[in-house]
């Protein structure tokens, strides 16, 4: 057969933006929720990536109140990792120590704060200002005062804003011995309460726990079966699904799990096709090679199918198969750089976004804080660089050794502080970005947007020195 010498053009982010369009919504009005595999609801679309300095319970608790969802690393033995799939799953929501029942003059007090700030929610936060989850406010009983007595009760999802609801629900650790008001100013910082309300969402499971996933190779399906039904998505770890050899793995290990399967990496329309022709059970779709920012696989290979191009290769294939987007969720998996990305990859089809660097330098991410000279930072480094590959080898005796050759860089980020000023940003950056391309949501967000190629890269702070 002739070799196929066509070019196909395989855009990144950078090549091109999405244009503006007529808006019928405030950015503020903005719906995320997204999911992040086919039974799995998020209440911000991301991801975090299963890479050894970034993904373990801590984040994934954090990331999980923050309405995202965690993927363990699987560079550990697969008790380990079920371990940390199980303080996930244990965290409290709402710690019972810090609930208190409000009553009298303390109760109105409350109702009257919120009120006047039109807030129906805040968050709980613990001493390091880690959310912790929602507290309900319900008007369950009458106090002497005339107005309901505050009742903390199960933590309950985030209601749309402006919508009519019974029950308020408000955030508070310990005892009310601050107004609302000043709450917010400790624990919000300079956003305003409808931007807090926005990002401070619980990824829930139906029984109200917070949600995790786990990073799995399909080759291993005892590890598989050690989270099956425990965790709530098992996402496949590999950098090249489209391999007959992997495809015949991840087809048998379906067959022994009832979990959510995300099967991944791939970068193709072929590659898709192949996977769902041939795996009876895929319940998402992990896209993008090599686009890591500590990814060298393009340099070692020669080999990439960048985020942006995959996620569209993706898509084209559910078109092509009849399938609705939402039904099997494309992750853009690599280079995320910020929000403006992520906004690219969702327009391009994609239900939620997969980052590591985004998360790397967060107080929660798994490295340690290192000092240089007056700067913070964090180790950061590719699943598939030597460091990560020696760590998997010693920690997990079932690991296979595929390759000889390193494909990954290990290094620092700057330190960022806590996760929770990160997907702040991200949340909003999100709604901005929608709002801009005139969509109210996601699904909406698939239907009318509008890529151009650009010529030239459209510049932030060109010849000004950044000061902030
Ligand atoms: N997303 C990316 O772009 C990317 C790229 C490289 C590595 N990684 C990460 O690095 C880690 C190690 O990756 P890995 O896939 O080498 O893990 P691995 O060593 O567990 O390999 C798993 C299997 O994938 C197949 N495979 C991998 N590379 C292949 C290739 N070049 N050609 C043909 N088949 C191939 C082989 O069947 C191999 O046994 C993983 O965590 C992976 O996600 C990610």
């Amino acid at each position: 057969m002739a070799q196929d010498t066509r070019l196909v053009e395989a855009l990144s982010f950078d090549d091109v933006v999405l244009v503006p369009a007529l808006s019928p919504v405030e950015p503020w009005q903005v719906d995320i929720t997204s999911k992040a595999s086919r039974n799995v609801a998020v209440n911000v679309p991301l991801l975090s990536a299963p890479m050894d300095t970034v993904s373990e319970w801590r984040l994934a608790v954090v990331l999980a109140l923050l309405g995202g969802i965690g993927v363990i690393h699987r560079n550990m033995s697969v008790e380990e990792q079920r371990r940390h799939v199980e303080k996930v799953k244990n965290h409290p929501i709402v710690e019972l120590a810090d609930i208190a029942v409000y009553e009298g003059e303390e109760c109105c007090r409350v109702r009257e704060t919120m009120r006047t700030l039109g807030v129906r929610q805040l968050p709980v936060v613990d001493a390091a200002e880690t959310v912790k989850g929602y507290v309900e406010f319900a008007e369950l009983e009458t106090c002497s005062c005339g107005t309901p007595v505050a009742k903390l009760t199960k933590p309950g999802p985030v209601f749309e804003l402006g919508e009519e609801r019974k029950a308020i629900d408000f955030v508070k650790r310990g005892k009310l011995d601050a107004a609302a008001v000043t709450l917010k100013s400790r624990f919000l910082g300079a956003v305003t309460v409808h931007e807090a309300l926005a990002v401070y969402s619980p990824a829930l499971d139906e029984e109200g726990r917070l949600r995790v996933a786990a990073a799995i190779s399909p080759f291993d399906i005892r590890r598989a079966q050690a989270l099956d039904g425990f965790v709530d998505i098992l996402v496949s770890d590999v950098a090249h699904f489209h391999n007959v050899n992997v495809i015949s793995a991840a087809k048998k290990l379906v067959k022994s799990i009832s979990t959510d399967f995300v099967a991944g990496n791939l970068g193709t329309r072929e590659g898709v096709l192949d996977t769902l022709s041939k795996i009876e059970k895929v319940d998402g779709l992990r896209m993008g090679i090599a686009g890591g920012s500590i990814c060298t696989t393009s340099g070692v290979a020669g080999i990439a199918a960048p985020t942006l191009f995959a996620v569209m290769q993706a898509r084209s294939a559910l078109e092509e198969l009849g399938v609705k987007l939402d039904s099997i969720p494309i992750i853009a998996d690599g280079g995320i750089r910020g929000p403006g990305d992520a906004v690219k990859a969702l327009a391009a089809g994609a239900s939620a976004v997969m980052t590591g660097y985004m998360l790397a330098g967060t107080d929660e991410a798994a490295a340690p804080l290192i000092r240089i000279g007056s700067k913070l930072y964090k180790p950061y480094r590719g699943m598939a660089s030597r460091g990560a590959l020696e760590r998997r080898y010693a920690a997990d005796r079932y690991s296979r050794v595929a390759k000889r050759v390193e494909e990954g860089i290990e290094g620092l980020v700057e330190y960022r502080g806590p996760i929770r000023r990160v997907i702040l940003e991200f949340v909003e950056g999100l709604k901005a970005g929608l709002g801009y391309a005139g969509a109210s949501s996601i699904p909406e967000l698939w239907r009318t947007a509008r890529f151009a190629r650009i010529t030239s890269r459209i510049g932030a702070y060109t010849g000004v020195v950044k000061t902030n």
